[in-house]
């Protein structure tokens, strides 16, 4: 993958490790050094355009890698360049994957749930022309070193059959412990582990099965404090669930006549996976910020106004489901 600038020297390194800085490393002793702000520019760059090729080669309708998502997660990008080709004098970039932490429930063989903080594999596209070469390999491994985890210990974001293969051939990853999230975790995640330091690792059991289980295999990282409880959304973290997002306008503007037929392709389930579902198409995305933006811009729809200004209370109807819902329910809303 080539670039209008000299990659090579932006990335004096074979792999280049990005966190949340995007700070373009070190040059070379006797390059030029352009502004700062100019080779992190260049840098983000990369991190856009990578991460549109690997949503396209994995059909996702936007991209989950971006330099503004980088900047907003704690996640690190391990991008590969190809030291071989000095396609005219700037070099290209190979792939990168992209890994970071997060809080999951997963279940365990025996469906007990397990609060953890795995590392997760997130994003990881080689070039299509380069596929099948051995540079995937080179990069996971790599960042398995980097990050100090056993392939077994990772959860992975929806993977794709290719990454399935991969993680088998390589690392004979195969049987896969069923999820209702859409992370897929491997045989002995839950195995093998050495009891981390206690400030280092939290998983919390909920099951009494968990009493004598030992802790989960996730690698031990330091974990900021604890957060109450309704900060935790289980099974909503997977870095694509904003891609799902379902975009409908506030009532009453919701009201038109939806349709009751099923999509033409539902996305493709393997059996082999449980409830982890592969990649498939997901639904069109819409940016969270654009919908904000035209929410605040868009006045308010002539029913609505009307309703408002002539029942403050809202409809009959409303009013009447709002008043008959039990305490406790109402102080969900
Ligand atoms: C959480 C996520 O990121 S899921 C998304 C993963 N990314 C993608 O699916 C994007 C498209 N695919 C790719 O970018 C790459 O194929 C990767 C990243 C999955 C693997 O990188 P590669 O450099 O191709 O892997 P590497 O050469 O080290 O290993 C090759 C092995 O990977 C698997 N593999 C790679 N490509 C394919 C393919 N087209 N079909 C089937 N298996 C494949 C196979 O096991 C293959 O071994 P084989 O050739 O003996 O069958």
């Amino acid at each position: 993958m080539e670039f209008p600038f000299d990659v090579d020297a932006l990335l004096p390194e074979r792999i280049t490790v990005l966190d949340q800085h995007l700070r373009p490393p070190a040059r070379r002793p006797g390059t030029t050094t352009p502004a700062r702000v100019d080779l992190q520019q260049q840098i983000m760059t990369i991190v856009d355009e990578l991460g549109k090729a690997s949503a396209k080669a994995q059909h996702l309708p936007a991209p989950i890698t971006s330099a503004s998502r980088m900047q907003s997660n704690r996640h690190v990008m391990y991008i590969l360049k190809d030291t071989s080709a000095r396609l005219a004098g700037k070099g290209a970039i190979v792939g990168f994957l992209k890994v970071g932490y997060k809080k999951l429930f997963v279940l365990d063989d025996r469906e007990a749930h397990n609060e953890v903080e795995p590392l997760c594999i997130l994003d990881f596209y080689i070039h299509e022309s380069l596929q099948r070469h051995g540079h995937g390999r080179e990069l996971f491994q790599y960042m398995l070193q980097k990050e100090r985890v056993e392939p077994h210990q990772l959860a992975i974001d929806r993977p794709s059959q290719k990454l399935l293969k991969f993680l088998n051939k390589h690392y004979n990853l195969e049987t896969t412990v069923p999820q209702v999230n859409n992370f897929v975790i491997f045989e002995g995640f839950f195995a093998h582990q050495h009891r981390p330091p206690a400030t280092s690792l939290r998983a919390t059991r909920h099951s009494c099965a968990a009493a004598v289980d030992p802790m989960p295999a996730a690698p031990a990282r330091k974990l900021p404090p604890k957060r109450a409880e309704g900060d935790i959304k289980p099974y909503s973290s997977s870095d694509r669930e904003f891609l799902k997002v379902a975009v409908e306008p506030p009532w009453p503007l919701n009201r038109a006549p939806r349709r009751a037929t099923p999509p033409a392709h539902p996305p493709p389930r393997s059996s082999s996976l449980g409830n982890s579902p592969e990649r498939g198409p997901l639904r069109p995305f819409v940016p969270e910020q654009e919908l904000l933006r035209s929410l605040r811009l868009c006045p308010p729809h002539p029913t609505a106004r009307l309703l408002l200004a002539t029942d403050p209370g809202g409809s009959p109807a409303q009013r009447r489901r709002t008043s008959s819902l039990p305490r406790s329910d109402e102080s969900r809303y």
